[in-house]
């Protein structure tokens, strides 16, 4: 911590946009504030006194958030917040709701969702038109047997079959899952097998970067080993079939004038389960609540982002990322959410950018790597695509450069917002994020969101500003996971975030707050690979890697994080005696690419002839880490905690 605390000395920051004062007057954010005066008599001079109060006042702020936005309780709860204690927040008790009811409150010929596939495919549904599928494809369901806790898992791109079967699956109070079809067998197999699903929806197949690829082995080998699976349901998007299934055409089919109802639910019952990456184990299914997202997510997409009816809102997202169950949450504020499915850089890079001409996107949402990658191939999308529409250009998954915003101020308009957001699959959201009343100023996020008691801390666990420390956030948020599956005690959960600092919830990355009140995120403080926004743990890597004859132990190290932006995934091995690197280089590539995805391939493999363990015998993933962002070896690790201490050296040459 102490030399990325050396880089980035606090001082006046670049600023590259202001807001609008007609805009700010006119924005949802504005008409909060009046409503806090009017209804509450709650007045405040600027965003970060409204945000000191969000974090200070939590109940009265998250109690005003569902009354703002007459969030439709089918039984109201008898307090907002049982007791301010992490973990273990009771939020709402008594309260029961749905989230397909509060996301499908329209029933309107307004657009609700508009697709687009990389070789031109497209469709358009309106709100009234999406309810008539959900209803339909919940009546499908039901017939199945799928009812209230049951689990429902998708292998789906992001289609609009994927956000008519989660819609479905919660109106029942069933529990979605889903992956991206892209995900190795392996992968998809250890997140869904864990939740034991009774139904699994599935594509035939997918098309990304101009090619078609069949999907149907993984469809059969997790029909293999899921014993728990009573039916498969086969969306035919490449026009392959399997037999044994239930059509996704008949689903929709099967029940004319099917009623769309919404099961009444507790406002902690599980919505969704998303995955960590599973860096000491299989990757821990994250359950977040109908509530709790319901709540978080209006006052990010309405709030924050400034989204209604009339916007249209895209990220470019898959459905194994949580970027996809924020997008469609665009739903809950009425929004027009863009689904794309296939490369961004098919046939050429500017095929997202084409995309938000063609759908008047006013909400552009990607990741700092596509954005990266613009830069490098020199685009300039403004003097190519009308986008007259566009007010917002989002970036997540990776920290920003300085270069990145720069880029998006020149190329893409300085009228603009640069919203550069970060938070995670834990919460299911960004909490340090933008604002449509706060300043973008280069390479820093312009605000930690409200209701997001978001602090850098010391080692010490002291709060600090101007420096880098530990991102915690010390009041519940609604958001937060219910549970993770399968740890009945909390005992994981507990470890994942609270061990470090008792009742302060610790995320795992690096943060600098400043003055300002901005924010720049410098990266995960522990040893997640992190490619593209995928999240992935390690573990999952060396089951592959250490699976291949030949390969005696391994190290991954994704040297993007702790301060880096520019970073490579280096695979360390040590061989068994007689074989050769270069033999079993083209086979670690092609089996990592099939079991994990493509982005989980090496930049390097490196021969090495130990990999450090501690005394415990767990590998030096965090240490090796520091020392190659440039900490001096003896900051990063005790010689006295390691069984191989020597088994460093090699790393040392490495470090800059
Ligand atoms: C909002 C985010 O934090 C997304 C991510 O980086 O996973």
């Amino acid at each position: 911590m102490t030399d990325m605390q050396a880089g980035t000395a606090a001082g006046e920051a670049e600023l590259l946009w202001r807001p609008d004062p007609d805009r700010v007057a006119g924005s949802r954010m504005a008409a909060f504030r009046t409503w806090l005066s009017a209804e509450k008599g709650l007045r405040f001079a600027d965003y970060p006194a409204l945000w000191e109060w969000s974090v200070t006042e939590v109940e009265a702020f998250w109690g005003a958030i569902a009354e703002f936005f007459e969030v439709p309780f089918h039984s109201a709860p008898t307090a907002v917040l049982s007791e301010r204690v992490m973990p273990g927040a009771e939020w709402f008790p008594g309260a029961t709701l749905n989230y397909a009811e509060q996301a499908l409150r329209r029933d309107s010929d307004e657009a609700a969702v508009v697709f687009h596939r990389e070789d031109g495919l497209s469709s358009r549904l309106t709100y009234a038109e999406l309810r008539a599928r959900v209803a339909a494809v919940r009546a499908g369901l039901a017939s199945l047997g799928v009812g209230r806790g049951d689990r429902v898992v998708a292998l789906v791109p992001n289609s609009p079959e994927a956000l008519i079967a989660f819609l479905a699956t919660a109106s029942l109070g069933a529990v979605w899952s889903s992956c991206s079809p892209d995900f190795g067998a392996r992968a998809v197999a250890d997140r869904f097998a864990q939740i034991e699903p009774t139904v699994l929806i599935a594509v035939d197949g997918y098309r990304y970067n101009g090619r078609g690829f069949d999907v149907r082995p993984t469809v059969e080998r997790l029909r293999a080993e899921i014993p728990s699976l009573r039916a498969t349901v086969l969306v035919e998007y490449l026009g392959g079939t399997l037999p044994d299934v239930v059509t996704w055409d008949s689903l929709l089919t099967g029940f004319p004038g099917a009623e769309l109802e919404f099961e009444p639910v507790p406002f902690d019952h599980p919505l969704w389960v998303l995955y960590s990456s599973g860096t000491t184990g299989l990757p821990k299914g994250i359950v977040q609540g109908h509530g709790g997202i319901v709540l978080e997510h209006l006052k990010m997409l309405a709030l924050h982002s400034d989204l209604g009816p009339g916007d249209r809102f895209f990220w470019f997202t898959t459905t194994g990322w949580m970027m996809w169950n924020y997008l469609v949450s665009g739903l809950l504020v009425g929004t027009t959410v863009v689904l794309f499915d296939g490369s961004p850089a098919h046939p050429d890079l500017s095929a997202l950018w084409r995309l938000a001409e063609q759908h008047r996107v006013t909400y552009f949402g990607t990741s700092a790597p596509y954005i990266q990658s613009c830069l490098k191939e020199g685009l300039r999308p403004a003097d190519r695509h009308d986008l007259a529409a566009l007010r917002v250009v989002g970036s997540t998954g990776a920290p920003l450069t300085p270069e990145g915003f720069r880029w998006i101020a020149d190329a893409v308009g300085r009228d603009v917002q640069i919203a550069s957001v970060s938070g995670g699959t834990d919460l299911c959201t960004a909490f340090v994020a933008a604002s449509p009343d706060r300043p973008v100023w280069l390479g820093e996020l312009s605000c930690r969101s409200l209701g997001a008691a978001v602090h850098a801390y010391s080692e010490a666990g002291e709060p600090v500003v101007d420096e880098v420390g530990e991102l915690v956030i010390t009041q519940p948020m609604p958001s937060m996971p219910v549970r993770f599956w399968g740890d009945e005690d909390g005992s994981r959960l507990r470890e994942a975030y609270f061990d470090t600092f008792p009742g302060v919830w610790r995320h795992g990355d690096w943060i600098r707050i400043t003055g300002r009140g901005s924010a720049v995120i410098y990266g995960r403080s522990d040893s997640t690979l992190n490619r593209g926004g995928v999240r992935m743990g390690t573990s999952e890597f060396y089951r592959v890697v250490e699976g291949l004859p030949g390969v005696a132990d391994s190290l991954v190290i994704d040297t993007s994080g702790a301060g880096r932006t520019d970073g490579e995934l280096l695979c360390f091995l040590v061989l068994e005696p007689g074989t050769a690197l270069a033999d079993l280089e083209p086979r670690l590539k092609a089996e990592l690419r099939a079991n994990l995805s493509p982005r989980h391939v090496p930049d390097r493999f490196v021969r090495v002839d130990e990999i450090p363990r501690t005394l415990n015998g767990k590998k030096c993933e965090v240490p090796v880490k520091k020392i190659l962002a440039g900490t001096p070896p003896d900051q990063a690790v005790s010689r006295d905690a390691l069984r191989n201490p020597d088994a460093l050296l090699p790393f040392l040459s490495l470090a800059p």
